[in-house]
């Protein structure tokens, strides 16, 4: 079990910190920084995500969870640090293999934004659209491979039975699930979900964060959330990374994670 540790102190890019029972660093954050216009919204934050391993963000609004997941999957940029996703650091790649190594990273919102009167399958087909070219995108140009494997990806979330009901049809937490398998159908090895049952019911928000527990605990998929719920980080993560301010107050292993070291970050 990983003790609690203070990372505001910088460490070598690459160096190995985690104990051999997790999986490979799929993710690693070191030192980034970031401010929009003169408010500094990131200071040296590191973190990483292992394959197999769901680490949850936690912290007051404002304290730059978003802004952490935004740096990786390209929304930002940070302004300074290095990111290195499933082995390629960002910053000394050409823009070709820094698309690819972000590909590797899927991203899954509050907002699901499925399109309500597609079928749950195409909205999942759309997964795939990054790896056809533009003109194989429409509907009827899917293709049965894309088909397939979308089916698949519903079959891993729960929902093939749905495949041809219009997404609009469904729950919010069926949705989310949806967006979830349209997530991997990118075929990623990495989850990145923001506030991913923050609009959901407790039961739904349950599913769905089980259902990314699971990806990560059966299928070797390393998963980074952002959560406002200290209860389920604490039921279905492995780690907890506890921002504030921009900061990072400590990275843990939940069972190290008590009343008072939560309290910390919403002081
Ligand atoms: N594009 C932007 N322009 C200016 N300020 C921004 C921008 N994006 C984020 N910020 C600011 O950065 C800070 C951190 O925002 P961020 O969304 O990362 O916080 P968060 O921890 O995810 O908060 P919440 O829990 O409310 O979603 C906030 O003060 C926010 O206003």
């Amino acid at each position: 079990m990983r003790p609690v540790t203070a990372l505001s102190a910088p460490r070598p890019s690459g160096a190995s910190a985690a104990p051999s029972a997790l999986g490979e660093v799929l993710l690693d954050v070191h030192a980034i920084s970031k401010s929009f216009g003169d408010r500094v919204v990131l200071q040296d934050m590191s973190m990483r995500v292992h394959a197999g391993e769901v680490v949850a963000f936690l912290g007051a609004n404002g304290s730059g969870k978003s802004t952490t997941l935004r740096a990786v999957n390209g929304l930002i940029e940070a302004d300074s640090g290095d990111i290195t996703i499933a082995g390629v650091r960002l910053t000394e790649a050409s823009a070709v293999r820094r698309a690819e190594a972000r590909r590797t990273a899927a991203t899954v919102f509050q907002k699901i934004h499925l399109v309500p009167r597609r079928t749950v399958l195409q909205n999942v087909c759309a997964g795939g659209f990054a790896r056809l070219p533009a003109w194989r995108s429409l509907p009827p140009l899917f293709g049965r491979e894309l088909e397939s494997e979308a089916m698949a990806c519903l079959d891993r979330v729960g929902l093939a039975d749905r495949a041809r009901d219009r997404a609009g049809s469904l729950s919010g937490g069926q949705q989310q699930r949806v967006a979830i398998a349209r997530a991997l159908c990118q075929r990623p090895r990495m989850i990145l979900a923001d506030e991913p049952v923050s609009a959901l019911d407790p039961k739904a928000a349950d599913d769905v964060m089980q259902l990314l527990h699971d990806l990560a605990a059966h299928e070797g998929l390393g998963v980074a959330a952002v959560l406002h719920q200290p209860q389920l980080a604490r039921r279905y993560a492995d780690r907890v990374i506890g921002l504030r301010g921009g900061r990072l107050v400590f990275d843990a292993a939940v069972p190290e994670i008590d009343d008072a070291l939560l309290a910390s970050l919403y002081l």
